[in-house]
């Protein structure tokens, strides 16, 4: 069986640029269209894919692009055998054995994920030969998928309705990706993700390592002219910036140019990353900390760097939606996420943030697609 996740986008940073990008997505995905989150290396496809399975709510199957992957690792196969054993002594002199192998079918995660209605996650399925794609086509555009025949299964199974796809992956001039067929792309709404502009990057430094704000501006500062100037534009600087900031954090070592050990965190996470001779990048980077270093000023004191900060959480829903929510479900006696969002007026994100704090306090349950109070609420 299939791992299935519950999708939880923890310390997901939503600025005004995300959060467009994130609403029109949505939309899309309500509306039952598959989107493609089309971007460089981190960019944060991946964690805009998670977060919005997070607003679908519904249970998460995550696929991996892999050149090696197999049809069958996405529809399923054959495997073992079961043994059946049948014994007729309808006459008593009489016995009659009959002894009956069968293969049995094992579901794999689109399958599974479209079977169930679940939300499929593809991350990077451009890394994946386009003919193991290509069940996808009729997955969505018929709402069918073609099993292999068997005597004792249907070969075609029904997409369940509540089914969405997000796929993600990186442009054609990345190494180990195939180009997508054009029937594929046709089924997919594309959105492009840029690398995000630099209040995102800063923003989502602060949120995610705990440093200050002028560390972050500094830290991605450096690193955007670093990449322009050693050719080092394939990948977005935002994950080199998250990791030269978490390291100073976490080690206590100031953002200051003229910090050697700064200096060497910036060394190590950055060189590697260009096109050019190491010779070439260590003198751009270098001749960059000098610049920055001659405006710092020579006395500033070499505060050490706020403590990382425990994991960004949602802020909880404010306590009377949670109760509107409640008294609605109470008295529909259930109701289903879409209902409550309709009748309440509310959007997804307060729906689901305020449905998930009165699921962990015991207050409702879920079952199947609907909402329902707990039992011992009632009595
Ligand atoms: N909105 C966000 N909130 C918090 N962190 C983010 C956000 N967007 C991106 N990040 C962080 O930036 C880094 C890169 O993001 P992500 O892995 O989603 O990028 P990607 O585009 O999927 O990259 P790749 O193509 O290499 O898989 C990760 O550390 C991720 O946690």
């Amino acid at each position: 069986m299939p791992t299935v996740l519950h999708a939880r986008s923890r310390g997901f940073v939503n600025t005004p640029a995300i959060d467009r990008l994130a609403r029109r997505s949505l939309r899309y995905l309500q509306s039952g269209f598959a989107i493609h989150l089309r971007g460089p290396a981190g960019t944060g496809k991946t964690t805009l894919a998670l977060h919005l399975a997070d607003l679908l709510a519904r249970p998460l199957v995550l696929i991996f692009g892999d050149d090696e992957l197999k049809s069958s690792d996405l529809v399923g196969s054959q495997t073992g055998y079961k043994r059946k054993q049948v014994v007729d002594n309808y006459i008593h002199s009489v016995i009659k054995l009959e002894d009956e192998l069968q293969q049995s079918w094992v579901d794999s995660r689109l399958t599974l994920a479209a079977k169930e209605g679940f939300t499929l996650v593809y991350d990077e399925f451009n890394r994946s030969r386009p003919e193991v794609n290509n069940i996808l086509l009729s997955v969505l555009e018929e709402k069918l998928i073609a099993l292999p025949p068997t005597q004792n299964r249907s070969e075609y199974l029904r997409v369940h309705p509540q089914f969405r796809a997000i796929f993600t992956s990186n442009p054609a001039e990345y190494c180990g990706v195939h180009a997508t067929q054009d029937a594929l792309m046709d089924r997919l709404i594309t959105l492009d993700m840029p690398e995000p502009d630099q209040l995102t990057q800063i923003e989502i430094l602060v949120q995610r390592t705990g440093t200050s704000i002028e560390a972050a501006e500094k830290i991605t500062a450096l690193v955007q002219n670093f990449r322009a100037n050693a050719k080092a534009d394939l990948a977005s600087g935002l994950r080199p910036s998250i990791a030269i900031a978490k390291i100073c954090q976490d080690h206590q070592i100031p953002a200051l140019a003229r910090n050697d050990e700064f200096r060497e965190v910036c060394a190590d996470v950055l060189l590697s990353r260009t096109s050019i001779t190491l010779v070439e990048s260590t003198q751009i980077l270098f001749e960059q900390l000098n610049q920055l270093a001659e405006n710092e000023p020579a006395d500033v004191p070499e505060t050490p760097p706020l403590l990382a900060e425990e994991p960004a959480v949602e802020p909880p829903a404010p306590p009377n939606l949670s109760q509107r929510i409640y008294e609605y479900v109470q008295h529909n006696q259930g109701a289903k996420l879409s209902e409550i969002e309709a009748s309440l007026s509310l959007n997804r994100v307060e729906t689901v943030n305020a449905l998930r704090s009165l699921i962990q306090k015991g207050i409702i349950k879920l079952n199947d697609d609907r909402i329902y109070v707990q039992e011992a609420q009632l009595s």
